[in-house]
């Protein structure tokens, strides 16, 4: 996941290759509360690790109930219906899903069986309306205190308290279905004879509800649906775990890939696995959608394949109430299409992580884009001249993604612009590594992928400059010099005359190089330790004077370019490896400077070291990098110096990444 402040997306061009989708989280949360409240073990696969389900596996644990997770596989043993702990503070963060269904779950057996249950959440879950669950659980006796603003959590849901189970259970089903969906999880727990529950005004996001239902038969309870309007517990119903429960892949999650096959895959679909047509979730009618604006999709019962069909995409006017979540994905293809895209009846935008509708119409327009809103519509026209625009996020995983699709306009205009995503680690919420997916099946321009270069001599600090710079931007780094290191270390252990060029050179193709978590691999060996050794360093500025050798390197250095960019640190980067680096840096110290470095920094591992020969060494190693004539040590022309003598790392690292925002257009 990147955990940075900002992201920026190059211009984007294509897109083909296969993603496996993470757990629905519908499903997700619903699965597991299902399995608290069965008796014994039940095993759930391919749960969606996300921020939604660690709290309510949180929320789990505080109450008694057994949690083992391996990998995306996490068992659980139900309470069986008895709580076990009396009295527990649940921290819900943002999620909708945990918060309406264990509110529900906790006051009905607060009522039964005794207790005090405070739920609460970040300050967005304090503004996102219960009211109506609230008022339906108190109508059947449920005990319910509001901490905060009344119709808002933080709630206290105690008990004992008497329940009315005889007259129908009333709940509103115009605002949000997971009121409904709440009450028909937790009404199993005190079903002595038959609930009934009537719903009223028109009940939005119905496939939400057919999950409940599907997956409320898997754990044995089988509701009679009365059209939309009325649903039966029958008595005596008992939840009773299936044993092992697979999860699907998340249909929201797969809309921003079924948009990105329709506006970049022209050449080669993009598979998506893990939903399909026999899916249970209402959101993969995304499709349809999709369709209509002119996505060629094939479906399989599990999987989906989408390339681009018409283009440019199709403007259209669709009720949305069916795939509200998925919608926004609509919102963003908008702007490639040939004509105005009204979504309507999507109110429920508004009551989201965020204000949805507001939060689109703002950020489109930033992109340049001609956008409309009302009460529960969103009107978006084509886009053609396009600004480029830093994404507020406002804590929403689906603005993150949405807006991703909006890197593409390279294949709309000729004045592409680049897109920064505020927060992208917003996307934790149900697809931690979305940005990561992502870039593994898109493609850019190698020219468009930004690079900056780090170049200087020895010890003057490339290395760890060039790593902090690549945090703070989710950037990749190579370390070029590592592949003169290993180079040399193959050549000296291979036994070749070092002063060979062209025998040395020979051995790169035949080197079996592993970048793995920073260590590097020759075959199964780490080498990280060995390389980094002085006397390799000297091994490698011996070999690197060989023109072949440099060329052996050449198209490996070249490869590491990828998105969403590049920070180089070596020699010959920003001269002879990225000529058109965005940002080329030249890094200096004094000689004294870096020796007392070196020293430190070996001594700090346990390496002995004597300052005086390292001063020489370095010393010796810069005059033959600067005096060779294959790409010498020196600056570019057009590299900003940076003598961090007296500066800090963090210094230094904030110098870089001011000059890195001053080229950036945002
Ligand atoms: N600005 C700085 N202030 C203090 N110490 C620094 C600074 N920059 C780097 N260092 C320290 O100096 C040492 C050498 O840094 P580093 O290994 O990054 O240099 P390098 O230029 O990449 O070296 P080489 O050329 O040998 O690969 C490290 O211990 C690092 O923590
Ligand atoms: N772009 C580069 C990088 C390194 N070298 C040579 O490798 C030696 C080791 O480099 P470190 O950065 O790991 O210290 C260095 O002294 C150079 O001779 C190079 O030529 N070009």
């Amino acid at each position: 996941m990147f955990k940075i402040p900002f992201l920026d997306l190059p211009p984007l061009r294509g897109a083909a290759g296969t993603v496996r989708l993470p757990g629905s989280k519908s499903i997700s949360n619903r699965v597991l509360l299902l399995a608290a409240l069965s008796e014994g073990r039940t095993v759930v696969r391919d749960l969606l690790a996300s921020d939604d389900t660690a709290v309510m596996l949180d929320a789990l644990r505080a109450l008694g109930c057994g949690v083992a997770k391996d990998g995306d596989t996490v068992t659980i043993v139900g309470l069986g219906g008895k709580l076990l702990a009396k009295q527990a503070h649940l921290f819900l963060g943002n999620a909708g899903t945990a918060m309406r269904p264990l509110t529900a779950a906790l006051a009905v057996m607060a009522a039964t069986q005794g207790g005090s249950f405070e739920v609460s959440g970040v300050a967005r879950m304090h503004e996102r309306p219960i009211g109506d669950l609230v008022d339906a659980l108190r109508g059947l006796g449920c005990a319910i205190d509001d901490l905060g603003n009344s119709g808002y959590p933080p709630l206290r849901l105690r008990g004992p308290s008497p329940l009315a189970l005889d007259a129908p259970v009333k709940v509103r089903g115009d605002v949000s279905s997971q009121f409904l969906t709440a009450l028909l999880l937790a009404l199993p727990l005190v079903a002595e004879k038959d609930i009934r529950i009537e719903v009223i005004g028109e009940l939005i996001s119905k496939p939400y509800i057919e999950i409940t239902l599907a997956l409320l038969a898997r754990f044995g309870i089988a509701v009679r649906r009365e059209g939309w309007e009325a649903f039966v517990i029958p008595a005596g119903s008992r939840y009773v775990s299936p044993g092992e429960i697979f999860v699907e892949g998340d249909a929201s999650s797969a809309s921003y890939f079924v948009g990105l096959g329709a506006i970049a895959a022209a050449d080669a679909p993009i598979r998506i696995e893990g939903v399909g047509s026999a899916s249970l979730q209402g959101d993969v009618r995304f499709i349809e959608a999709a369709a209509a604006m002119g996505a060629d999709v094939k479906a399989g019962p599990n999987w989906l394949e989408v390339r681009r069909g018409a283009w440019p995409l199709r403007g259209i006017t669709l009720d949305c109430n069916h795939i509200p979540d998925a919608a926004m994905t609509l919102s963003v293809m908008a702007l490639y299409a040939d004509g105005p895209t009204t979504l309507t009846n999507i109110a429920s935008w508004r009551v989201k992580e965020t204000d949805r509708i507001a939060a689109m119409a703002t950020e489109l327009r930033k992109l340049g884009a001609t956008v409309e809103e009302g009460p529960d519509w969103i009107s978006v026209e084509p886009l053609k001249n396009w600004k480029a625009a830093s994404i507020h996020t406002y804590d929403d995983h689906r603005v993150a993604m949405c807006f991703s699709l909006a890197a593409f306009n390279a294949l709309v205009t000729e004045r592409t612009v680049p897109v920064r995503v505020l927060e992208p680690h917003c996307v934790a919420k149900t697809f931690p590594d979305y940005f990561e997916t992502l870039f593994d099946v898109v493609t850019a321009r190698a020219e468009d992928i930004p690079v900056i270069t780090i170049d200087g001599p020895t010890a003057s600090g490339k290395g760890t400059l060039a790593d902090e710079t690549a945090k703070a931007l989710g950037f990749a780094v190579l370390d070029s010099g590592a592949l003169y290191r290993v180079t040399g270390l193959a050549a000296r252990r291979a036994g070749l005359n070092l002063d060979d060029g062209h025998a040395v050179a020979a051995i790169v193709p035949t080197l079996k190089l592993g970048f793995r978590d920073g260590h590097v691999f020759l075959g199964e060996e780490d080498v990280s330790a060995r390389l980094r050794a002085e006397a390799t360093g000297l091994l490698a500025s011996q070999v690197a004077v060989h023109p072949p050798v440099r060329q052996a390197l050449h198209d490996l250095q070249l490869s590491f370019r990828r998105l969403p960019g590049l920070v180089a640190d070596g020699r010959d980067m920003g001269t002879a490896l990225f000529p058109g680096a965005d940002l080329k840096v030249f890094l200096t110290a004094s000689a004294a400077t870096r020796a007392e470095r070196r020293h430190k920094q070996l001594i700090s591992k346990g390496i002995s070291a004597n300052i005086t020969s390292l001063r020489e060494d370095l010393e010796a190693r810069d005059e033959r990098d600067k005096n060779r004539s294959a790409s010498p040590l020196e600056p570019a022309q057009d590299a900003l110096l940076l003598d961090n003598s007296d500066l800090s790392i963090e210094e230094s690292v904030t110098q870089v990444l001011d000059w890195w925002q001053q080229r950036r257009p945002f």
